[in-house]
């Protein structure tokens, strides 16, 4: 398991040879109207436990449908996709829900949290009907938000909405947490907290972490990068070492 810590400066990057997704020639087909998009053309990948993998490329090149087909939010047109040992293609809708509740976290770009609800209870929506959560305490520490537990969304930047979000996406504990553009919306101060989070979540919990973004400097405190275009992964590189993402240029 990768546990390199970039608290400073460059760090070596660990590499990990267990897999926890493993794709095999996926494509995805949305008809629209008269209109085939083919979003993905036989994408074949392995991501690996515990790393921080990075998704980059242009907008429209398949990354988004790819999270969504790992999460099980989507099913590929075809070809075939695991998450360890289950075959995530031959389940049904249950199935997959029941894949989604007990192993995945999702973050998306627009935070999801609800206005009337204050931080702590936001993430206590998870924590009550999750099997073996941490409390919404140290779910928020984790993201480091100990010291607004109890403000309401609008008492909070959008960094710290997101920091809510990432809590309440660790609170039970998934093995893999899938983020869609996490500081798509946020400047690059509140972004590199948002990233400090993540971060920690993946280094202190062994989460393993699948970030899309736009900002390619982000990249650079991966464990991994996978780059697509046209619908199809087009290089997937390892970094030797790892920065901080307080060295992250935005
Ligand atoms: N629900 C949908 N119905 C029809 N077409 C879709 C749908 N979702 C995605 N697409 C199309 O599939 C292609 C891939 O989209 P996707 O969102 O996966 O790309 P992306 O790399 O994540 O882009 P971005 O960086 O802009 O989010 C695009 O052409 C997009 O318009």
């Amino acid at each position: 398991m990768s546990s390199a810590q970039p608290q400073s400066g460059k760090e070596p990057n660990v590499a990990t040879t267990e897999r926890v997704f493993r794709t095999e020639k996926v494509t995805k087909v949305y008809h629209t109207g008269s209109v085939d998009v083919h979003a993905l053309r036989g994408v074949t990948a392995d991501l690996y436990a515990g790393e921080f993998t990075v998704l980059l490329g242009a907008s429209g090149s398949g990354k988004s449908t790819l999270l969504n087909i790992l999460g099980g939010l989507d099913h590929a047109s075809s070809g075939r996709v695991w998450f360890r040992d289950l075959e995530l293609t031959g389940l049904g809708e249950r199935g997959l829900t029941r894949y989604r509740r007990d192993h995945v976290g999702f973050v998306f770009q627009f935070y999801n949290i609800v206005p009337s609800l204050t931080a702590r209870e936001n993430v206590a929506l998870v924590t009550e009907i999750a099997e073996d959560p941490m409390t919404p305490e140290e779910a928020l520490e984790r993201a480091g938000l100990s010291h607004r537990m109890d403000h309401f969304p609008a008492e909070l930047s959008g960094g710290e909405q997101q920091r809510v979000a990432i809590a309440r996406a660790i609170a039970k504990r998934p093995e893999v947490l899938l983020c869609d553009e996490p500081t798509g919306a946020l400047d690059s101060m509140t972004g590199v907290q948002v990233l400090e989070a993540l971060e920690g979540v993946n280094r202190e919990l062994g989460t393993s972490t699948i970030v899309i973004t736009h900002n390619a400097g982000i990249q650079a405190m991966a464990h991994r990068v996978i780059r697509f275009a046209d619908g199809n992964i087009s290089e997937v590189t390892q970094n030797e070492t790892r920065v901080s993402p307080s060295e992250i240029v935005w």
